[in-house]
């Protein structure tokens, strides 16, 4: 099956657990693989046939920089089910990356692959 993906797409948000967190915005990066068959694009050339890689990016940007979550993986949960329910996509794999919360690690996160409920 054909993928489109988005990698590295990084988007400032108020995540964390620790008071400390609740005051400030941290950055994290999303790294995402959609399930979608490419060949209805790729022979009318037209982006509206495409699952639009921009359209997707814009609406985790806006959604991820006003949520306020605790955990990474209640985050990554609500994007994938974004992603599934609002651009009809049947499988998702999503990587959500905290880059600098673990000292000594370039990056902590979660990695997750979600499917659309059948029928
Ligand atoms: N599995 C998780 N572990 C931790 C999380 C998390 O969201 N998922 N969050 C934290 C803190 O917020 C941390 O990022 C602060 O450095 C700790 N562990």
């Amino acid at each position: 099956m054909d993928h489109v993906f988005i990698e590295g797409l990084e988007i400032e948000a108020v995540i964390g657990i620790y008071d400390w967190e609740r005051e400030i915005r941290q950055p994290l990066v999303f790294d995402l693989e959609m399930e979608f068959d490419n060949r209805a694009p790729a022979a009318s050339d037209a982006i509206e046939h495409t699952l639009d890689y921009s359209a997707v990016c814009a609406r985790i940007s806006a959604f991820v920089a006003a949520s306020r979550f605790g955990l990474v993986e209640t985050l990554a949960e609500r994007v994938a089910a974004l992603v599934i329910e609002e651009f009809g996509v049947r499988r998702v794999a999503l990587k959500l990356t905290k880059p600098g919360a673990i000292r000594n690690a370039r990056g902590v996160g979660v990695r997750i692959e979600r499917e659309r409920a059948p029928g």
